[in-house]
């Protein structure tokens, strides 16, 4: 099934006084202190928030946060409640509970433009189960609902799915039209050349993004763990680095399928390696072709950072998912960080950049670099589900555009 990406929006609706369910993703990281690490989540949320609030509905956020096995405190989306506050100029309230009574009679309390905030909907084991009375409870207490939680949009659970069983219309907030703009639209009719740039720890994980990628871009440039099991296949020494020995012939037909479909597939030239899996391990600079039997590769050479840089300086789209290197460790952050700048470089000059979730997104912000991209995904999973070429269920609930 193709893509779905023309999803209702917003668009015109009288709304004031309506109350308005609206699921977003605010599953952010909290630290031992239930502080909140990073609120990237919370404040690509704001837009949505800020439109509905502005044509006075009264809304219903709804989120998850964590991955709780029943009521679990420290779950609670309570600690949120300042930031959101702060963010939107207004005082949340908060419920409880994200379904009954206690929370109908907030919702009907809330002023037009006020915001409530529900309880963990993941509380309630009913919501991953996408069990249909609890879908039925929470679409109840509003008149209209609004899916604005891309980062959640791949799983087909009671908020993001089963609710619109019972509420109509059913619509994307802004931030999920952007997401699907640019995860969808942009890799599907890219500004030329357009290249991908994947990286990460395994093959295994990005079996199906390559796949996907390979019949659309122009140039492939492949980083990170999974690159020694192509080194591998092609019968160089690759050490102690991390090789998946059982998707060797794997590694060969993608290589041979980038050659049938005409597509540039770039494999680094240079590598660091450490003599152990550690942030102080020993490292200098080898060919690919030669890796020494006690070394593992953790990180692409500088060579490799020129060549691939050249090369991105002659692109027009590129969408990016995966590091380079173990970017955790400072020392093996130099390939991650130099294509993060590269990209940067070059959406000023006009380029298309796609950061599609995870830890790439991770390592763009850890180098100061998020605000210039052209657009950076709030969602890991969910972007490569749809990279994959995959319809996510809580795209497809919503209504056609
Ligand atoms: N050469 C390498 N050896 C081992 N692990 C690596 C290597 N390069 C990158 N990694 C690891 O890959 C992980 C990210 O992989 P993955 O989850 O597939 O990426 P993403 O989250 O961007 O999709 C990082 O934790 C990084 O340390
Ligand atoms: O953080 C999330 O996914 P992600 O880590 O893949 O981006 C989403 O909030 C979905 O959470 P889940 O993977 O527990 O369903």
């Amino acid at each position: 099934m193709p893509t779905k990406r023309s999803v209702g929006t917003l668009g015109e609706k009288d709304l004031s006084g309506k109350k308005v369910l609206l699921r977003a993703d605010l599953n952010v990281p909290l630290d031992d202190g239930q502080r909140i690490a990073d609120d990237n989540r919370i404040r690509a949320s704001v837009p949505t928030i800020n439109f509905l609030m502005g044509k006075g509905a009264k809304l219903i956020l709804a989120s998850h946060l964590g991955r709780p096995k029943g009521v679990t405190p420290k779950y609670s989306l309570k600690p949120l409640v300042p930031r959101l506050s702060e963010l939107l100029g207004v005082d949340v309230v908060m419920a409880n509970d994200c379904i009954g009574e206690e929370v109908e009679k907030l919702a009907t309390a809330l002023p037009d433009g006020g915001v409530l905030l529900l309880e963990n909907v993941r509380f309630y084991k009913e919501e991953e189960k996408n069990d249909p009375e609890f879908a039925k409870k929470l679409a109840s207490v509003a008149d209209l609902y609004v899916n604005d939680a891309f980062g959640t949009a791949h799983r087909a659970h009671a908020s993001t799915e089963g609710v619109t069983k019972y509420l109509r219309p059913a619509v994307a907030g802004f931030l999920m039209q952007k997401e699907l703009d640019y995860l969808v639209g942009a890799v599907a009719n890219p500004k030329k050349p357009f290249a991908a740039i994947v990286g990460g720890s395994k093959v295994s994980t990005k079996i199906g993004v390559i796949e996907s990628l390979l019949s659309k871009v122009d140039i492939l440039i492949l980083g990170g763990g999974m690159i020694y099991t192509f080194y591998k296949a092609q019968g160089y020494a690759v050490g102690k680095s991390l090789v998946e020995e059982d998707k060797l012939e794997l590694a060969n037909s993608l290589t041979e399928m980038a050659k049938s479909k005409g597509v540039s597939l770039l494999l680094p030239t240079d590598i660091v390696v450490a003599d152990n899996f550690a942030a102080d391990a020993e490292s200098k600079i080898v060919p690919a072709s030669a890796i020494p039997d006690a070394w593992m590769g953790l990180d692409i050479g500088p060579d490799s950072i020129k060549k691939f840089s050249e090369t991105l300086d002659t692109t027009k789209t590129v969408i990016w998912n995966g590091p380079m290197g173990v970017f955790e460790f400072e020392k093996f952050a130099a390939g991650t960080d130099a294509i993060a700048k590269k990209l940067a470089d070059i959406t000023a000059k006009g380029v298309t950049t796609i950061i599609g979730g995870g830890d790439s997104v991770a390592a763009v912000e850890k180098a100061g670099l998020a605000s210039k991209m052209s657009h950076i995904s709030t969602g890991g999973g969910a972007s490569l589900e749809l990279l994959e070429g995959k319809t996510l269920p809580g795209v497809l609930a919503l209504d056609d555009a």
